[in-house]
């Protein structure tokens, strides 16, 4: 997984890679790895698929749970302390590495988050095996005030480069951009790795090739065929 966050001008970008892993499998080709904590905060995740899910899934409700008792919006503060203390109780034993980002009414932040509970407050933040390809994209590139456009595009760069340079990554980009009183969601925002289209053709075989493979032939006759070179 290669997951991102930044701050620009008017509030936060989330950016994240598409494909699960099995070891060396591509378990999912097209995953979501951003997910929705409140109307104003996602969540990236990385690590244990079950894990990520699970732990914002809980969170988002509890926060939701917490608007209907405040009458207010959620705070980023709020999903981060419930998010690590959960994480901490558990010693690492829950494999989430997230990348917390939103805007509330005491402005932008964004945080990561690791599976022991600790936590950090960033202006650029990468978490999962692409994290250091994305961070040397964010370390020579990143500046403060940027606008939406200039963000999404360092953002993208960022998950190409996990993309291309991690096998733990692949596939599409996913975007998310949060500002004050509006989210945009971009699913597969990039679609770098198409699936080249596959021979209308199909897989076809000479004539005397499904003879050979209808026909139960005895090794003998077999050997005939095969040597009398008309059999492929
Ligand atoms: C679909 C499916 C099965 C997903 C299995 C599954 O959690 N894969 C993990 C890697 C892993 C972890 C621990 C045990 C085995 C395999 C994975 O792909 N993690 C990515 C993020 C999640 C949200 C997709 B990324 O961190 O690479």
């Amino acid at each position: 997984t290669t997951i991102v966050g930044l701050v620009f001008k008017d509030g936060v970008i989330l950016g994240a890679d598409t494909r699960a892993t099995e070891g060396p499998i591509v378990a999912d080709k097209n995953c979501e790895k951003i997910h929705y904590m409140a109307p104003n905060i996602y969540c990236c995740g990385a690590g244990t698929a079950a894990d990520t899910e699970a732990v914002t899934d809980m969170v988002s409700s509890q926060l939701k749970l917490h608007r209907f008792h405040t009458g207010r919006e959620s705070r980023v503060v709020t999903a981060l302390s419930l998010l690590k203390s959960h994480l901490f109780s558990y010693q690492g034993h829950v494999s989430a590495a997230l990348v917390l980002g939103g805007v509330d009414v005491t402005g932008p932040h964004l945080h990561t988050i690791y599976p022991h509970g600790s936590t950090d407050t960033l202006p650029f933040a990468t978490m999962g095996s692409g994290s250091l390809a994305a961070m040397a994209i964010f370390e020579s590139q990143y500046r403060e005030g940027m606008t939406r456009d200039e963000g999404v595009k360092l953002v993208a760069e960022a998950i190409c480069s996990g993309i291309f340079n991690d096998l733990g990554s692949g596939s599409n980009v996913d975007v998310c951009v949060i500002t004050k009183g509006k989210q945009e969601y971009l699913r597969n925002y990039m679609s770098p790795n198409p699936r080249t289209y596959v021979s209308a053709k199909g897989y076809t075989f000479s004539k005397k090739t499904e003879v050979l493979l209808t026909k139960i032939t005895p090794l003998k006759e077999l050997v005939e065929v095969i040597e009398g070179g008309d059999a492929m």
